[in-house]
């Protein structure tokens, strides 16, 4: 029985649902999605998961002093900057567990000190760890509050010894007094700075920074559905608003005339520029700008869209980029969402100006949490 966590009775907040049945959640999701999207038209039936369980490829561990100067790593307790340990947890996948836990044996091994936020002393503060389905490589990623790693050939040697499956490792310097895990600055240790996933058949190149989906069994069911709801059959234009290292535009490219992603992170339009060449893509482009300003350009210029994907970040898009999508006038917007109440509000402006949702297709990306991606499909009424 999964149920009950030990971390949970220590403050964790990660799996708000983790006592409900995952039936029940499910039932739950569909009820807050309805009650959110449902004036809009018919909800489908959730796409949950068969086996709900270590299904993240990413994981953060913060590190902390334990008993006798120990050094473990673990969460925050909700709402709080206290650190919890934490050696397992249900949602990672097993690998991201043993690399933390090999990050942990040799980064005390070069008496690495965990950083302390109330004295500012110390010099490690978090792992982020990326692990990839397909290729099994594990991208490891230490922050530090400063940017001297003393030592960090053996400790490379030592994590690699500990845990072959490392393929790559990056230092992050993040001196801020803030609760952003990484900062701008990167150091590659080793390996080429970033792992290699497939997702729809694609290969995908991943950095430390880059925004990519956490659960790939649902991202593919995900991306699938919402490149049905476009419609594709080769003789369409297609942007991908928000397109991070441009999975969506990529996944729909054999099926599109064109594709255009427009991003405002640069290491993930590289990451996308250089995924297109590595599956031999050849109608991608990828451009690094504000996606509000890129469509306001694109409908001053009179182009032509045949279909807008839109995947923006939880506060959704902006009333200027969806103004600019009505002057666009594309045969479809399929619009995914991680936040329905953002979504709602963005839904409101599209279909007070003539379109109208045609499908809503909720997806379970994160079982255990309140969280759920929703893809609507909407057209010109
Ligand atoms: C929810 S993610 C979606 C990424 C991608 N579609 C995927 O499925 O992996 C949102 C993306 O929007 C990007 N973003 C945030 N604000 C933006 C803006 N104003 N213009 C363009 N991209 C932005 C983020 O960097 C992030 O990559």
């Amino acid at each position: 029985m999964k149920n009950t966590c030990s971390c949970r009775k220590k403050g964790c907040g990660g799996c708000p649902l983790l006592a409900l049945p995952y039936p029940e959640q499910l039932a739950k999701k569909q009820k807050d999605v309805e009650n959110l999207l449902g004036k809009f038209g018919p909800v489908q039936p959730i796409l949950g998961m068969e086996d709900p369980w270590h299904y993240r490829n990413k994981a953060v561990s913060t590190f902390c002093a334990g008993p006798g100067r120990s050094l473990q790593s673990g969460i925050y307790a909700q709402g709080t900057h206290r650190v919890i340990p934490v050696e397992e947890c249900l949602l990672h996948n097993p690998a991201l567990d043993e690399a933390i836990a090999a990050v942990r044996t040799a980064a005390a091994a070069c008496r690495y000190e965990p950083f302390n936020e109330d004295r500012r002393t110390g010099l490690i503060r978090h792992v982020l760890v990326r692990h990839s389905r397909a290729t099994g490589q594990i991208l490891v990623c230490l922050v530090t509050a400063q940017t001297a790693l003393p030592g960090s050939k053996a400790f490379v040697t030592k994590l690699r010894q500990l845990c072959p499956s490392v393929s790559t490792v990056v230092q992050n310097i993040n001196p801020r007094h803030s609760s952003a895990v990484l900062g701008s600055a990167e150091k590659l240790l080793y390996g080429k700075g970033y792992i290699e996933d497939t997702l729809c058949g694609v290969k995908f190149r991943l950095s430390a920074a880059s925004f990519y989906q956490v659960n790939p069994v649902q991202t593919e069911r995900l991306y699938q559905t919402a490149i049905e709801a476009a419609g594709l059959d080769g003789s369409q234009s297609v942007l991908d608003a928000y397109c991070g290292v441009g999975t969506i535009g990529l996944a729909s490219a054999a099926k599109a005339k064109s594709v255009l992603g427009v991003e405002l992170n640069r290491s993930a339009v590289n990451c996308a520029i250089q995924n297109a060449k590595a599956n031999g893509i050849t109608n991608a482009r990828f451009l690094c700008a504000d996606a509000t300003s890129a469509i306001q350009r694109m409908a001053q210029q009179g182009e032509r869209m045949d279909v807008v994907f839109l995947d923006p970040p939880r506060a959704g898009s902006t009333p200027e980029f969806l103004q600019a999508v009505c002057q666009l006038a594309p045969e479809r917007v399929v619009y995914i969402s991680c936040n329905s109440e953002t979504q709602r509000r963005d839904l409101e402006y599209l279909t007070a100006r003539g379109w109208k949702a045609s499908f809503i297709q909720p997806v379970d990306l994160f079982p255990h949490t309140e969280h759920v991606e929703t893809v609507v499909l909407l057209t010109r009424s």
